[in-house]
């Protein structure tokens, strides 16, 4: 099994994720919290009441953790391709894959990667979505001191499978998303590419970063779903499931809900991603 792959994924999922992680908590703010009236007002706000470092919230967490899971997304999906296909990646620009083989590979690196994602993104979201600023004299301390006290809580208020609050949605929302991920970026590739070529860096950047928008722009109903349900017992009400989170959020705000987060989670995909599929295929080739 190729190990390359998976030091490519972790290296580059820890690039992208720096650059895209003030987005991010403006995203997830804005998913879970009704006190923003939009983007710009959201990061107003956070800036305001807890500076430049609000946006950085709960990102040392993910740097260790999501780049981990971005490893296992990459290495999963190109062994399976290299199952399917039996050609490695130095030869994949040359004899292309089919569509359908990159499609279940990006299903089976998304699913596989989901459960290795949702205690690290819980705990990420629930950092995130603590509005107190820096400790004060005198203000009540937030409810989670840090991500490994954020960890020891969950664990003890609803047990180890408390940290899988969430996971569920999240396997919903990435399985088929990542399947387009690579459809995308490999279509966008080779529509760019003279036949049988390696792309140029440009392309790769513009390929990845429209690889991202396409599979957040499917994946955001679900991942406001994910997100609601992972605040569930907190300032949330507990959902029964999946469906029940759906129904009574779309009854509640209307249809609109399910597309909360949209613009900020493209424009947050096209950097990073851009920034994934580079360091990925540039530390793959150099590799040999
Ligand atoms: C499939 N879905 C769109 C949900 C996630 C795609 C993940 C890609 C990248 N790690 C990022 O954070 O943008």
């Amino acid at each position: 099994m190729p190990v390359e792959e998976f030091v490519a994924g972790w290296i580059s999922g820890a690039l992208g994720l720096v650059l895209g992680h003030p987005f991010d908590t403006v995203k997830v703010r804005l998913q879970t919290q009704t006190t923003y009236q939009g983007i710009i007002d959201c990061m107003v706000k956070t800036y305001r009441h807890e500076s430049l470092l609000g946006f950085f919230k709960g990102m040392s967490f993910p740097i260790a953790s999501i780049a981990v899971v971005n490893s296992v997304l990459f290495g999963v999906y190109s062994n399976t391709l290299l199952a399917l296909t039996t050609t490695s990646h130095q030869e994949r620009w040359a004899q292309p894959p089919s569509y359908t083989h990159v499609f279940i590979a990006g299903c089976t690196g998304g699913f596989v990667q989901a459960y290795c994602l949702a205690p690290f993104d819980l705990i990420k979201v629930r950092l995130q979505n603590q509005t107190e600023p820096r400790a004060r004299p005198g203000s009540p301390p937030p409810r989670y001191r840090g991500p490994v006290h954020c960890a020891v809580s969950i664990c003890r208020e609803d047990g180890p499978w408390g940290l899988f609050r969430g996971a569920w949605a999240l396997t919903l929302r990435d399985t088929p998303t990542l399947g387009i991920y690579f459809v995308t970026y490999e279509w966008l590739c080779r529509q760019s590419t003279p036949d049988r070529q390696n792309p140029g860096a440009a392309t790769v950047l513009v390929a990845g970063g429209f690889a991202g928008i396409a599979s957040w722009a499917v994946a955001t109903p679900l991942d406001v779903i994910k997100s609601r349900m992972q605040m569930g017992g907190l300032k949330h009400r507990v959902y029964r499931g999946v469906l029940d989170c759906m129904v009574s959020s779309a009854r509640q705000e209307g249809l609109g809900v399910f597309f909360r987060g949209l613009t900020i989670n493209s424009a947050r995909a096209f950097p990073v991603n851009a920034v994934t599929f580079l360091t990925y295929e540039y530390l793959l080739s150099s590799w040999g």
